[in-house]
C-alpha cells in the first residue's frame, strides 16, 4: 500500500494515465491525493474528471482555483476565459453528475504519518493559521460549496479583498479570504497580507513580500505542507514542504510523490508532458 500525492493535472488526462501506469497504481491497494486544479488549460479536462471519479475512494481530490472557476462558469457567474478549455465538461451528458461530484471535493486534507502532520492544500496557508485552524476554515467553505447556497456564494467568490485574515471576519468576506488563501496564495507580506499580482517563482520575490511558507513564525512550520498551484516555483522538497506543480500543462512534467512510513521518506516520479499552452 502506498500513498501518492500528485500536483496540478490541469486537463492533461493522457499524462495522468501515463503517470498512474508508471506508478502501477492499484485502487484496491494504493491511495492517491490530487492537490487541486484537476482541470482547465489542458486538452482533456473531461477525461480527468471521469478518470478520477472512477477511482472512487482510492483517490481524494482538493479543489483548486481552476476547479472553483468551473463551478463559477457552470453557474453563469463568469464567462469562460480565452485560455479556458472547459466546454467539453459543460456539454457532457454527465455534466451535472460531474459538477456535483466536484463540489463535494475537499479544500484541505490531513494525515498523521510517522508522528507528524501532513497538511495538504492547493495553494497555501496563511501564516497565522495552525493546522487545526486551516482544517476548520476548509470545512466552513466545504459546507457552503455542498449546500444550496453554492450559486449565491459563487457570485461573491471572485475578488482580492479582503486580503488578510482576521478571526472577526464573517460571511462572504471570511469565505473569500479562505478561498484565496487555500487556492490562490503565492506571496504575502510578513504580516500575512496576500498578494495576487505576482506569478513568478521565489527567485523573483517582489520587495516587501515573501513566499507564504517563508514568513517567520508561520504556525504550520512543524507540519509538512504539501501543495501545488505554483508552477513557476516548481518542485520543492524541504523538511516542512512539498511543492508539486511541475508545470504539466505548460510543457513541464506531471509529478507524483510517494510517501513512505515517515514524511521524510519521499520518492519523486515524473512523466514528461506535451505542452498544451505556451507559458508566460
Ligand atoms: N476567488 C477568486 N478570485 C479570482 N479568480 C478566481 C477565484 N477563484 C477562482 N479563480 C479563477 O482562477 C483562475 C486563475 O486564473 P489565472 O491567474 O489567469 O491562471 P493562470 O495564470 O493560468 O495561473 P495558474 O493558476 O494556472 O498558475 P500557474 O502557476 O500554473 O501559472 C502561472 C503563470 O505562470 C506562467 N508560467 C508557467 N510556467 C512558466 C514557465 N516555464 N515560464 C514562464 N512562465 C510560466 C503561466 O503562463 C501562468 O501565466 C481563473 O480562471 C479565475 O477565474
Amino acid at each position: 500500500m502506498a500513498l501518492y500525492l500528485i500536483g496540478d493535472v490541469q486537463g492533461c488526462d493522457a499524462a495522468l494515465g501515463r503517470l498512474l501506469d508508471t506508478l502501477d497504481f492499484s485502487p484496491s491497494r494504493d491511495r492517491l491525493v490530487l492537490l487541486g486544479d484537476l482541470i482547465n488549460r489542458g486538452p482533456d479536462s473531461l477525461g480527468v474528471l471521469r478518470r478520477v471519479q472512477a477511482l472512487g475512494d482510492a483517490a481524494r481530490s482538493l479543489l483548486g482555483n481552476h476547479d472553483l472557476h468551473l463551478l463559477g462558469v457552470a453557474h453563469g457567474v463568469r464567462k469562460p476565459g480565452r485560455r479556458d478549455t472547459l466546454a467539453p465538461i459543460l456539454q457532457a451528458p454527465d455534466r451535472d453528475a460531474l459538477l456535483d461530484w466536484l463540489r463535494h471535493r475537499s479544500m484541505a486534507l490531513h494525515e498523521r504519518i510517522g508522528g507528524r502532520d501532513l497538511l495538504m492544500v492547493h495553494a497555501g496557508v496563511l501564516p497565522a493559521w495552525t493546522v487545526d485552524a486551516t482544517l476548520a476554515h476548509a470545512r466552513e467553505l466545504e459546507s457552503v460549496l455542498r449546500s444550496p447556497d453554492l450559486g449565491a456564494f459563487l457570485h461573491e467568490m471572485y475578488g482580492n479583498v479582503p486580503d488578510a485574515w482576521s478571526d472577526g471576519l464573517r460571511g462572504t468576506a471570511r469565505l473569500r479570504v479562505i478561498v484565496n488563501a487555500l487556492t490562490r496564495l503565492r506571496f504575502c507580506s510578513a504580516a500575512g497580507v496576500m498578494d495576487f499580482e505576482t506569478k513568478d517563482g521565489a527567485a523573483e520575490t517582489p520587495a516587501g513580500l515573501l513566499p507564504w511558507f517563508d514568513v517567520p513564525g508561520r504556525r504550520t512550520a512543524e507540519a509538512v505542507v504539501a501543495f501545488g498551484h505554483w508552477s513557476t516555483l516548481g518542485w520543492l522538497s524541504r523538511p516542512d514542504l512539498l511543492s508539486t506543480d511541475t508545470g504539466c500543462v505548460w510543457g513541464g512534467c506531471l509529478t507524483a510523490v510517494r510517501i513512505g512510513a515517515t514524511l521524510q521518506d519521499r520518492e519523486r516520479i515524473d512523466v514528461r508532458c506535451e505542452q498544451a499552452q505556451p507559458p508566460g
